[in-house]
């Protein structure tokens, strides 16, 4: 009788194990979720690393010339480029840059929108540009970049992430209540469930 009680035993410690384990791993999965996208949740966006402002504040001082102003930085202590007249100072991106830092040295100091473009850089890379403008080119039409484009951009979407998105929403602190308590219950039920179904001999 002893025996068979013991057995019993393990079994019943077996169905609050997987009972157990199931909540707690969807639990703290889904909460540490929440509190991690709580403390990230802004108004900011950050994408491979890069952190973007939901408005373009961006330094407007004007260049009169690439060559001048922006052109004695040729070197990759000091890096200068302009791109859609944008006046931009690349040189901690430099080595950052997914396509080599040759090819931006290359174009140093000079208009580079020519090159930037025939590159096809992706809708996430143009946005990127404005994170190291420094100023524009006199007389330049610099067009306003659309923060919120990158992050629908499908090939941006298939590479690594550092970071996710959360929009702010009015109703997110009932989301995460839900979200705390609902794997709870489900562990609970599934627990009671079994120690109903399991038989005790
Ligand atoms: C601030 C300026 C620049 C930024 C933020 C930037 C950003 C990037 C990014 C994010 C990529 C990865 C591919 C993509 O997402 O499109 C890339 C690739 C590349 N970029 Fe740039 N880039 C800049 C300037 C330039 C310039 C001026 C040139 C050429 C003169 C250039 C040439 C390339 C090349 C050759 C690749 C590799 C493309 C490939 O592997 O298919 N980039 N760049």
């Amino acid at each position: 009788m002893y025996l068979i009680y013991c057995t019993g035993m393990p079994l019943n410690l077996l169905g609050l194990g997987a009972g157990g384990g199931c909540g707690v791993g969807v639990g703290l999965g889904w909460g540490f979720g929440t509190a991690f996208g709580s403390k990230y949740r802004s108004s900011r966006v950050t994408f491979q690393g890069v952190e973007f402002d939901s408005k373009e504040t961006v330094n407007s001082k004007e260049f009169s010339k690439p060559s001048t102003e922006a052109g004695g930085a040729r070197s990759n202590r000091d890096c200068w480029v302009v791109i859609n007249g944008r006046v931009l100072d690349v040189t901690k991106f430099l080595q950052e840059h997914p396509g080599g830092e040759e090819v931006i040295l290359e174009v140093a100091g000079k208009e580079a929108t020519k090159q930037f473009d025939a590159i096809g850089h992706s809708k996430a890379a143009q946005n990127m540009v404005v994170k190291y403008q420094v100023g524009v080119l006199q007389g330049a039409k610099v067009e306003e970049v659309d923060m919120n484009d990158d992050v629908v951009d499908t090939e941006s979407n298939t590479k690594e992430m550092s970071a996710f998105v959360i929009k702010d929403g009015a109703n997110y602190k009932s989301i995460s209540f839900y979200e705390f308590f609902v794997p709870l219950l489900v562990a609970t039920l599934y627990f009671g469930y079994r120690c109903l179904t399991v038989p005790h001999y």
